[in-house]
């Protein structure tokens, strides 16, 4: 796990531990005693540490949290360098991250690539840097530098690292090659001054300042997550205490850390979303056997809001994208607004005003699905209708070549019924991008009965080539997404009528840590989308919406939305919504008394008492409901996994990722109470059939098996 040899008098040492060479116990033992080897070698006049493979050290293995490592530890190997003897250089390529970048900083020199690059994301995994980072760092870039990484878990390109730094030199060639020539070049050198212990915090008169200023950053952006916090104190810990006592007192915090809620979720949420990308379908294809599809050409139908964001998300990923219009007017539109997106790229960062140029003459139009004959794959972004789609799907079947992928951004139907108007049902596959498409990670992928394991692999692929985070899923009424989300949206509505204000419910979400309430995500998505289709389903079933209507096909229902939008009331859009805003377009939003007196006269319409909703009630019935509909997903097997509908939350929902998603968080809250109170909603409301338990959930309420192990537990049941 640790390779030692000697090249003249320097002695390298290379972690060699496959793929990230993480620190796992046996790779702190080769450390230590391969250092004890080059101590006691008298010929050893310097040592290089680097990393094998793809990249210098990353940090702890993550496998082995949960219990106190056994020794030595990360400062253990620190404090053997410091004491050396000897000049230690650590020569950096990749990433040199958590104790990895700690055990760089106890060494005497620090050399990297160019494309290298450093950090200390332990606060990403809900920890802080407990291998002497929060203690070394303000000694070396100062308090502000050490705050702003070790707060934020920021990787810094190695040529901002030596600014601060951080490192000595950066070369370029072989990295184990210049670290050999720079030990010789510093071999009989002093280098006591190197070790970094001995110094004092840069920065450390303005720690109070400093501290503020970054403690009101991170309330402004932390909802609930803790660990920044933790991470500033123990950065005070190196101004305020002793160098091992610093340590000693970060160790205990970082102790206490590791056990938490938080952590566990973080890091479950690291390995889940790892996990996505080794997919399998139930007719037997799987991400190592199936080989993507090579993709050029693309082409976009309908540029509305869906399919200028896609089209942006792909020209910015370089590829050229074909865009489809019904006539010119709307394709004019549709380029105007990829335009005016691609210029919103440049002016938040994203992407420099010449790759936004280039992008831009990647871009071309049509209103002629024939000029769709040789494009490799294309999307459709039309309007929700089955039968539109399936009209589009059966011409492009007879445009398109034969191999050629054809996707459906569809977010609520039947991809077996769109495939089916095809000949070629194995290459018809969901691609769910979530608006606004240029922005938002989630790619929901969505496989259909016949989609061929090649045509998942290309999609998948596709969506990490573009950024995304695809996960794939099977078809139902709105897949996972979507599907989870419709009892949430209802449960909201429900809770008005019964007695709270819109601003309680989206203040009680949005302390739990959801980035929007639910109906401020109504009012920007827009009211009347959601109108037209309840509408439209309504007359499918030869009825029509009231407005003292309860019951709709069977169910609970409650029409506080469609008085709403019966008003012109759509959102953001109109300038009012559930809330009222300064103008059209504007986010700028005030509570508005005529909700209230609508909401008022609704409830006395219907005779109902309003009455005081607690916080643990709207929560509850916001998130268990759908949690209740991820443990039907699971039943059904539309999801594979917990972790794929976790991860379809996290990028798709904002859903807190110190949660680790719902079913994360329901597995931390007890399967056992989760369906209890599932079981109490369903007897108070029997006429919202969200509220029937997951036979699953009952199962495993039952026998409380961890989350890992609940997909292979319900093959069996
Ligand atoms: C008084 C009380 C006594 C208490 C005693 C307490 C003692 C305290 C001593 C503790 C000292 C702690 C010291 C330290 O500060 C803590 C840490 O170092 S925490 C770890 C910090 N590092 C990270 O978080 C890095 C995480 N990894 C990444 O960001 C990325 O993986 C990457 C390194 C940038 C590489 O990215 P990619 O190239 O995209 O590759 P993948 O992400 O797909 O990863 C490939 C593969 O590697 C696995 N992996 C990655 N990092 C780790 C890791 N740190 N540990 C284990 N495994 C890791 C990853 O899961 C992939 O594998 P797969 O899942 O696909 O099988
Ligand atoms: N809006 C969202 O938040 C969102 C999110 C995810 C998925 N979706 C899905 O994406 C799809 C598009 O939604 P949207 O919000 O972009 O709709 P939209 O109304 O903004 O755009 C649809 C576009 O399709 C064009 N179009 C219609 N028929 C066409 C045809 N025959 N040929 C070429 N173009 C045609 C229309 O002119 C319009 O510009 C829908 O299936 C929707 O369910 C929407």
């Amino acid at each position: 796990m640790v390779d030692y040899w000697r090249q003249g008098s320097v002695a390298v040492i290379a972690v060699n531990n496959p793929p990230v060479n993480a620190l796992s116990y046996n790779v702190r033992v080769g450390l230590y005693n391969n250092l004890d080897k080059a101590a006691n070698d008298r010929d050893v006049l310097a040592v290089v540490i680097c990393g094998k493979g793809r990249t210098f050290p990353v940090g702890a293995d993550i496998h082995e949290f949960g219990q106190i490592p056994k020794e030595p530890w990360i400062t253990d190997v620190g404090r053997k360098i410091e004491s050396l003897g000897k000049p230690v250089i650590a020569a950096i390529h990749g990433t040199g991250l958590g104790g990895g970048l700690e055990i760089a900083l106890f060494c005497h020199y620090r050399i990297a690539l160019p494309n290298a690059r450093v950090g200390l994301p332990e606060v990403l995994i809900g920890l802080l840097p407990a291998g002497g980072g929060a203690q070394l760092l303000p000694r070396l870039a100062g308090i502000q530098v050490a705050m702003e990484m070790i707060t934020t878990g920021r990787q810094l390109p190695a040529s901002e690292a030596a600014k601060y730094n951080i490192i000595d030199k950066v070369v370029s060639g072989d990295i184990v090659k210049e670290g050999i020539e720079f030990a010789l070049r510093v071999q009989n050198k002093p280098f006591q001054d190197k070790i970094l212990r001995y110094r004092s915090p840069h920065g450390k008169d303005s720690l109070q300042p400093i501290t503020e200023a970054v403690l009101r950053k991170i309330k402004m952006r932390s909802r609930g997550f803790y660990a920044p916090v933790w991470c500033v104190r123990s950065i005070a810990n190196s101004v305020k205490l002793p160098f091992e006592e610093g340590l000693a007192q970060n160790r205990i915090m970082f102790q206490q850390m590791q056990l938490s809620g938080q952590a566990k979720a973080l890091q479950y949420a690291f390995f889940a979303e790892r996990s996505i990308s080794k997919w399998k379908l139930p007719c037997g294809g799987n991400f190592a056997t199936a080989v993507p599809r090579k993709i050029k050409t693309i082409s976009v139908i309908g540029a509305g809001t869906m399919g200028t964001g896609i089209t942006v998300a792909l020209l910015s990923a370089g590829f050229p994208v074909l865009l489809v219009e019904q006539n010119k007017r709307f394709l004019m539109k549709g380029v105007q607004t990829v335009q005016s997106l691609l210029e919103g790229g440049v002016k938040r960062r994203k992407f420099t005003a010449e790759q936004a140029k280039m992008a831009s003459s990647s871009l071309t139009t049509t209103v002629d699905l024939q000029a769709l004959n040789s494009v490799d794959l294309v999307i459709e972004a039309v309007f929700e209708t089955l039968s539109l789609k399936e009209d589009i799907f059966s011409k492009l079947d007879k445009i398109c070549k034969p191999e050629a992928i054809l996707c459906s951004n569809t977010s609520y139907l039947n991809i077996d019924k769109i495939a089916a108007s095809t000949r070629r049902p194995d290459k018809v596959v969901g691609t769910h991008f979530f608006s606004p498409a240029h922005i938002m990670r989630l790619m929901e992928n969505i496989y259909g009965c016949k989609t061929s394991p090649e045509t998942v692999a290309t999609v998948m692929d596709l969506g990490k080539r573009i950024g995304k985070v695809p996960v794939l899923v099977g078809t139902c009424p709105g897949f996972c997404a979507n599907r989870m989300n419709r009892p949430q949206s209802e449960e909201a509505l429900f809770l008005v009528e019964e007695g709270a204000q819109p601003e309680q419910i989206d203040q009680v979400l949005e302390d739990f840590g959801m980035p929007m309430g639910p109906f401020k995500v109504r009012d920007l998505a827009g009211g009347d989308i959601g109108w037209r289709s309840r509408k439209d389903a309504a007359l499918h079933l030869g009825l029509t919406l009231s407005y003292d209507l309860q019951f709709f096909n069977g169910e609970r229902y409650c029409s506080l939305a469609d008085k709403l939008c019966e008003l012109g009331r759509f959102g953001q859009k109109t300038g009012s919504g559930w809330y009222s805003y300064d103008k059209p377009g504007s986010k700028q939003l005030s509570i508005d008394e005529d909700v209230t007196k609508l909401i008022q006269n609704h409830r006395d319409s219907l005779g109902i008492k309003p009455r005081k909703i607690t916080t643990q009630e709207i929560q509850e019935r916001f998130l268990f409901s759908g949690i209740n509909e991820g443990f039907k997903i699971l039943e059904e097997g539309i999801a594979a996994r917990p972790e794929d509908i976790d991860i379809i939350w996290l990028y798709g929902f904002g859903f807190p990722r110190h949660y680790g998603g719902p079913m994360f968080y329901a597995s931390q809250i007890g399967l056992k109470r989760v369906y209890d109170r599932i079981c109490h909603y369903h007897e108070l409301f029997p006429y919202s059939s969200h509220w029937m338990p997951s036979k699953l959930l009952q199962k495993l309420s039952i026998q409380e098996v961890p989350i890992g192990q609940w997909a292979e537990l319900h093959s069996k049941l």
